[in-house]
């Protein structure tokens, strides 16, 4: 986060109205108002020499479509560099990228700025990732027309951990997936509907009791829905035995 507590990002991307909209709705365009949130975006197409103004041309080796060039990709991200005094990292959205989890998202969050490289096309010209990109980042194991929905992505997932952002920045902090959970069951009005009603211990009032079972049933939902992430998250002695009381009445 830079001074002002906020977060800025470059966003070097031939579509920048496409990104714009990851800041143009909800708590992510509030932020924006309130200056807790920036984004630019720059556009290589503006840094093209030639007169066909173009940013890709054909593969050497052959091969079908076309490749991102180097030389208005650098510019444009060498621009955004000196827009602002701040170091930035560089980060390339793209399916050979380190998989982007939770506990990423918390230390992107931690910059006050980051630059975002969106491919399209083929790919990006090897020789424009070696000098000057950072790291390379996935959001996940499928493949996309371009990186600016993964860029969008890590706008909205970091920009909710910039303090101020979310309203109650409890919800944040509280977030189960901040523990390496599954959230809990959310319920609100009316207490019962198509004949299913709210757990009692949500209308007790009870706030211990309400945090005790929210707690457990993240912890049963991540056994049930996804294991593997339990042996991730060191569970401390409640949240075990939380756990074994799920489980327990799970199996009847
Ligand atoms: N999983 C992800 O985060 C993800 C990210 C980007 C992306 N695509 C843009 C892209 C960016 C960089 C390199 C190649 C490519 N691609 C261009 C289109 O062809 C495939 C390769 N796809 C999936």
């Amino acid at each position: 986060m830079n001074a002002g507590g906020g977060i800025r990002f470059d966003v070097v991307t031939l579509f920048p109205d496409f990104v714009r909209a990851a800041v143009s709705y909800g708590v992510a365009a509030r932020a924006c108002a309130r200056g807790l949130l920036q984004l630019v975006a720059w556009n290589p197409r503006d840094y093209a020499r030639d007169r066909h103004r173009s940013v890709d041309d054909r593969p050497y080796g052959g091969g079908p479509g076309m490749v991102m060039k180097v030389e208005p990709l650098r510019d444009a991200i060498q621009a955004a560099r000196t827009a602002v005094a701040d170091r930035a990292s560089v980060i390339c959205l793209s399916p050979q990228g380190r998989l982007l989890d939770q506990v990423r998202v918390q230390e992107l969050s931690q910059h006050s700025r980051l630059i975002l490289l969106c491919g399209r096309y083929e790919g990006i010209d090897e020789r424009l990732i070696e000098a000057e990109v950072d790291e390379e980042c996935s959001i996940g194991d499928y493949v996309l027309s371009g990186g600016e929905l993964p860029a969008m992505i890590v706008i909205d997932a970091v920009a909710r951990l910039v303090p101020g952002v979310l309203g109650h920045p409890g919800s944040a902090g509280q977030d189960s997936f901040g523990a390496g959970l599954l959230d809990c069951p959310h319920y609100t009005r009316p207490v019962e509907i198509g004949g299913r009603r709210t757990p009692e211990v949500l209308l007790s009032g009870d706030h211990q009791a309400v945090a005790r079972w929210r707690h457990k049933q993240a912890l049963g939902r991540t056994w049930l829905r996804r294991p593997e992430l339990l042996e991730r998250c060191m569970l401390d002695a409640q949240a075990r035995s939380l756990l074994q009381e799920f489980i327990d009445e799970y199996q009847g």
